[in-house]
């Protein structure tokens, strides 16, 4: 396929994601099952055509003071991608699948395009009922957050210390320019593809079916670093889902101590099982909500981590269509959720032991205010500072995250180049 049919293509995915509200995945698996002849390279390229179109999906259309999926996808082309207009028209003009020739209105707004009067969240392609939380959030660096979360995501690998090193993980991956992670000393980092670039395919690699490394964004890995596991612990992973979180607490028990899985949804545990299995980590034991209960571990727990249900919003570069489809009510329900989930986790904390609260959002109220919320409600617990957690773990050199007064750490793409995350640390005190 040239350009022209590619960017025809990916006005109709787009369009039948905005008219259907249907997930990107679904709506360009569709596509390719109706056009066979289309090449993988053909694939890649409508796909970064649909997911950029949709992270700049607020700036785009008040550049072209124009909504539609057309618009967002030329304004991709052209601006995004930094094609400029001369190719734009000449993708028009060469293939017959082509979109229409631009209109003159089109053309002067590709040719000068402006953000002129813009209100701060189309700035940031930030929702607008979010805008209020989420600048509240980051105050003057809100704009710049926020285009940060509409930028692409790098591929973040962990290296999984039961069975490699960073160094032979690094070495077996040279071919992909694969280079270590900035802040994570078990990161490694593939840096995003440009326009209709192909990312590499790193599953297929040897040193992942040899459960050398696994796929996981490096605020995720530095979650788990945070809390600062220890070979020997007890350990309850009380939100464990498909076990990105267990395994890294995993990774750094040397197979010592017992990590607890535990889930309340059984079917987002299932892929634990064989993840567990590659990384060679020996010491987990999946809880069943269906058959295993927690009864037996109340307040036995060194370390309770909650990776909590949350509005992901700290993940907007690598969904970028949650970020459109986010609503109140959705949000209203996570923060009743986060706060069942704090209670019910803390009482499988001992004297002493530490309480490990994470979201993948940015917004306080599920974040700070939740953990403060909990502080309240719950005096036998308090704040730990994970500042000198941070320096001592990721070097006090390593880029810094925001520390609210309590010391709980958020991670985001403008300060840390990570996906966006919440830690806050909390011990039980001592009888
Ligand atoms: C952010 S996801 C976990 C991701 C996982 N830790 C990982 O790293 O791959 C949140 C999880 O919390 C679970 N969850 C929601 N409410 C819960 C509850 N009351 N008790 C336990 N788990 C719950 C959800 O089923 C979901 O799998």
């Amino acid at each position: 396929m040239k350009d022209g049919g590619r960017l025809a293509a990916a006005i109709d995915v787009l369009s039948d994601i905005e008219t259907r509200r249907r997930p990107v995945q679904e709506a360009l698996k569709d596509w390719g099952a109706s056009h066979r002849f289309a090449g993988s390279g053909d694939r890649v390229a409508i796909g970064n055509l649909v997911f950029d179109a949709l992270r700049h999906k607020l700036s785009s259309a008040w550049k072209m003071g124009d909504e539609s999926a057309r618009a967002l996808v030329l304004a991709t082309y052209v601006l995004d991608w930094e094609r400029g207009l001369d190719a734009l028209d000449s993708a028009l003009a060469e293939d017959r699948h082509a979109p229409q020739p631009l209109t003159d209105d089109e053309r002067q707004r590709l040719a000068g395009p402006s953000l002129e009067g813009a209100p701060d969240w189309v700035r940031a392609d930030v929702p607008e009922a979010l805008w209020q939380e989420f600048s509240a959030a980051f105050g003057g660096d809100a704009i710049a957050e926020g285009q940060a979360l509409a930028s692409r995501a790098p591929i973040d690998l962990r290296v999984n210390r039961l069975k490699a090193d960073r160094d032979k993980v690094l070495k077996r991956l040279s071919h992909i320019n694969a280079e270590a992670a900035p802040i994570s000393p078990i990161g490694v980092r593939i840096a995003p593809t440009t326009g209709g670039g192909r990312s590499p395919h790193v599953q297929a690699e040897e040193g992942f079916q040899k459960g050398w490394f696994e796929l996981q964004d490096e605020g995720s890995q530095i979650a788990a670093l945070l809390a600062r596991v220890q070979p020997g612990q007890q350990v309850l992973d009380y939100c464990a889902g498909g076990g990105g979180k267990t395994l890294a607490l995993a990774g750094e028990m040397d197979n010592r101590g017992q990590v607890y899985a535990y889930d309340a949804d059984r079917l987002r545990l299932a892929p634990i099982y064989d993840r567990l299995k590659r990384a060679g980590a020996r010491n987990v034991q999946v809880r069943d909500p269906k058959t295993g209960g927690l009864d037996d571990l109340e307040g036995r727990m060194d370390l309770v981590f909650t990776d909590a249900p949350c509005s992901g919003t700290g993940v907007w570069r690598r969904r970028p269509d949650s970020k459109w489809r986010l609503t109140s009510n959705a949000i209203a329900g996570r923060r009743q959720e986060q706060r069942d989930v704090l209670d019910a986790a803390a009482r499988y904390v001992r004297d002493g032991g530490m309480l490990v609260y994470v979201t993948c959002s940015l917004l306080p109220g599920e974040n700070g205010r939740q953990v403060t919320d909990f502080l309240d409600r719950n005096a036998d617990f308090e704040a730990v500072s994970l500042k000198p957690v941070w320096d001592d773990v990721l070097g006090a050199d390593a880029p810094q995250p925001r520390f609210d007064e309590n010391g709980f750490a958020t991670l985001s793409p403008a300060r840390t180049n990570t996906d966006g995350f919440f830690v806050g640390a909390l011990r039980r005190r001592t009888a």
